[in-house]
């Protein structure tokens, strides 16, 4: 079954909002696990517009089943990640300006920079994970760097969906089918939600995490979370 790891960014945001401690981000985080998330992810921008460097540090510890760290790998945020350990880290290539991931990465023009990131990430034990399109070229540079995992880049899928959901998706399938012929696993995020998650999941071969944040807690506030993370869970049961 493709596991769902929780994006809490949201939460982040809300709290930010008013500068309080309301919602509390690591209530949250504890209690997407117990709702039934296979993980918590955590997108810590340079602005800390949403999670902050203090909210990783105080997650960590209430992580029971896995954490994953997204971030555009600077030295900074390398530093933040090695020392909360991880089970998995996300590199994206967002500029700090950014407001949320519009790409994955360049392989070609970024393999040095990747490979050594990599390297240092694996160094520490923590498995790595790179944010990438779902372009032949670019998957195929992308296992070597030596990168344990790609996470497909869905944002494509999610906006030609309602026009063609088989049109949509077929570069998706051909990139995991791909990924997976070079020994690379496969995850997926940005822009899934209940209306497009269950074809993508029934679609994608080797789909082993979707990464779900911005719609879920949106559905959250009509459905509420315990509900709403059991409904996402219900979409990823392989038929
Ligand atoms: C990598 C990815 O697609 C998500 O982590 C996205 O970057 C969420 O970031 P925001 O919550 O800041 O939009
Ligand atoms: N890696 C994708 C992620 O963590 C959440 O993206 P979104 O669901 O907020 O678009």
């Amino acid at each position: 079954m493709t596991k769902l790891s929780v994006n809490i960014n949201k939460i982040a945001t809300l709290r930010n909002s008013r500068g309080g401690i309301i919602p509390d981000v690591v209530k949250a985080a504890v209690d997407v696990q117990l709702f039934g998330a296979d993980g918590v992810t955590v997108h810590p921008r340079p602005d800390e517009r949403h999670i902050t460097r203090k909210d990783v540090h105080n997650i960590r510890p209430v992580i029971k089943t896995e954490f994953n760290i997204e971030g555009y790998p600077s030295r900074e945020f390398i530093d933040l990640v090695k020392s909360v350990r991880p089970h998995q880290v996300t590199l994206v290539p967002d500029p700090p300006e950014a407001i949320t991931s519009s790409s994955g990465w360049d392989t070609i023009a970024h393999f040095s920079f990747l490979q050594e990131v990599i390297s240092e990430f694996k160094e520490s034990g923590i498995r790595t994970s790179i944010f990438i399109d779902p372009v032949e070229e670019m998957i195929s540079k992308a296992v070597e760097t030596d990168t344990d995992r790609v996470e497909l880049y869905t944002e494509p899928y999610a906006t030609g969906y309602a026009k063609d959901r088989e049109k949509a998706v077929a570069p998706f399938v051909a990139a995991a089918n791909l990924a997976n012929k070079l020994g690379m696993k496969v995850n997926a995020g940005h822009d899934l939600n209940l209306e497009n998650l269950a074809y993508f999941n029934e679609c994608i071969p080797f789909l082993k995490e979707v990464s779900i944040g911005h719609a879920l807690i949106a559905d959250a506030l009509y459905l509420g979370l315990e509900r709403t993370v059991a409904s996402y869970k219900a979409l990823l049961k392989k038929n």
